[in-house]
């Protein structure tokens, strides 16, 4: 098939699977939430079963981390994830106020189209497909060409779990002939209804272009900052496995320390133990060289491999038990390849006065790139704490905690979640670690509970707004009679 017939076909495909999935989802629209619930139920536990095998498929397949981490993150948006939300109420009435007299009314938004990318393409397609089908939707995925088998994959898992606990056939679907055309004709058909997408920043354009809400997680280049009173050694262990996990491949991983310069010395001393090998000047411009490719974007070529092959394409010899490689850095720039994300395990490494120092360096860092995303914080001082998280351009702020198992809620108490919301800040319009709650619509019910009068204190309104409309007329005369009399 040549290549104007496959984009003609996946154009195609794309319109039928939506029509499917609309007519699907009208029949799930009057699902209770108890039938939406045994599917996301069955759904979990058949993927829980096949987590291994999907892991070691995703890795295989793109290149990307390591498929023990990705074990964790499949269990992670499975069985974590439906406990978490198996209880939710998310679809009709999910809230009354009897006291105020009103009721909230949860209501699917329709077809979703759903792009998962392809850092994450195992549980991020089981956490849109659960999270989806929990608020009663329809979901159409698009799959990442360079995931495409694994999505494939694990979509099959899903839809066959699903469907034998009752769900219509085409509320869960994938575009099997891939192309770019096809992704845009899925996001432009007038019976989508919002976009769920991860990742894949080529496409980002498309989906604002569409004119359709799109939820968006987009990039970060969260800092982590260590403070004095920070228990050093526990800092670093958090920030070595974090940063480590999936050979840092999670959006919310930390990108950079900044360290309080009285305690810079001993921070460096616990990373060069625990695993971390600062770069001379001339190592980092080696590698620095090799994130970005020619139009500033990430050179995928560097995204999730390991801090010894990262260092031996660089030409830098390391010892082999090497964690993370570490650039002592000064100043953020854009030109700066220290001061943005990377999708691997590297940090910079900056040095400031005192903690308002590190404040503004932080806040730098996050203009500079991941506006909007996640930031860490160590420090057993919870003045500083506060004070930091009231003035930072992030949607999380992490406390003494692995940044990119905090920011995705296993070692902190957020949303489970593998769309982070960047907010207004990051372009996007929710903040949140998405959740089904995010997608549905509220309708508010209000019962009459009082009258017009309650509001202007006893006076009659209707008869007041005339009075005033004669008293007005009668001046207009009085003035015209004098005004005449004058001339
Ligand atoms: C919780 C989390 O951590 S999730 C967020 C994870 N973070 C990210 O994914 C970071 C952002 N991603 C990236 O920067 C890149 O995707 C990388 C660096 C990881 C990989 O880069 P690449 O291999 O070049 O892949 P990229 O995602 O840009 O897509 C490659 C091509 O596939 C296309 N593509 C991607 N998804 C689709 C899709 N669903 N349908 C059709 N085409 C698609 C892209 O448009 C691009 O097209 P092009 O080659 O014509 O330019």
């Amino acid at each position: 098939m040549n290549r104007i017939d496959h984009d003609l076909l996946s154009v195609q495909e794309a319109r039928i699977l939506v029509e499917n999935a609309r007519e699907a989802q009208k029949i799930l629209a009057a699902f209770p939430q108890e039938k939406l619930d045994q599917i996301v139920g069955r759904m979990a536990e058949e993927v829980y079963q096949a987590a291994r095998e999907l892991a070691v498929l995703s890795q295989e397949e793109t290149g990307f981390g390591q498929w023990q981490d990705k074990l964790v993150k499949n269990v992670f948006a499975s069985d974590f994830l439906y406990k978490k939300i198996r209880d939710m109420k998310v679809v009709g009435i999910i809230g009354e106020d009897k006291a105020n007299q009103t009721m909230d009314i949860g209501v699917p938004v329709g077809v979703i189209v759903a792009l998962p990318p392809s850092t994450n393409p195992v549980s991020t397609t089981i956490y849109k497909t659960l999270i989806a089908i929990k608020s009663g939707n329809a979901i159409v995925f698009s799959p990442h060409p360079k995931a495409q088998k694994t999505i494939g994959k694990v979509l099959d898992i899903l839809i066959r779990a699903a469907e034998e606990k009752g769900l219509p056939c085409g509320a869960i679907s994938y575009l099997h002939t891939l192309a770019a055309d096809g992704t845009v004709a899925l996001m432009n058909h007038q019976d989508t209804s919002l976009i769920l997408i991860t990742g894949v920043p080529k496409m980002v354009r498309a989906a604002y272009t569409s004119g359709k809400p799109t939820i968006y997680g987009g990039p970060g280049n969260g800092p982590a900052f260590i403070e004095r009173s920070a228990d050093i050694k526990k800092a670093v262990a958090d920030i070595i496995a974090s940063r480590t996990f999936d050979n840092g491949i999670v959006s919310a991983s930390e990108q950079s320390i900044v360290a309080e310069d009285c305690i810079a010395d001993e921070v460096k001393q616990e990373l060069r133990r625990k695993g971390a090998y600062f770069m001379s000047a001339e190592e980092s411009d080696r590698l620095g060289k090799l994130f970005f490719r020619a139009d500033g974007s990430l050179n995928p070529e560097i995204v999730g491999k390991p801090a010894v092959e990262l260092a031996r394409r660089a030409g830098i010899g390391v010892p082999a038990d090497t964690k993370v490689l570490i650039s002592e850095q000064k100043y953020v720039s854009p030109g700066n390849p220290y001061a943005r994300e990377k999708l691997c395990p590297v940090l910079a490494f900056f040095v400031e006065k005192d903690w308002m120092n590190a404040c503004e360096k932080c806040i730098e860092l996050l203009i500079n790139e991941g506006r909007g995303h996640t930031l860490v914080i160590h420090s057993r001082n919870e003045q500083v704490i506060r004070e930091f998280a009231l003035k930072k351009p992030v949607s999380r702020v992490l406390v003494n905690t692995p940044a990119t198992l905090g920011g995705i809620g296993a070692t902190t108490n957020l949303f489970p979640a593998f769309t982070l919301g960047s907010g207004a800040a990051g372009g996007g319009f929710t903040s949140d670690n998405v959740s089904p709650l995010n997608l549905i619509n509220i309708r508010k019910v209000g019962y009459d509970v009082r009258r017009l009068e309650d509001i202007t204190g006893g006076m009659p309104a209707g008869d007041a707004a005339e009075d005033s409309t004669e008293d007005l007329k009668e001046l207009l005369a009085k003035l015209l009679e004098q005004f005449a009399q004058k001339i």
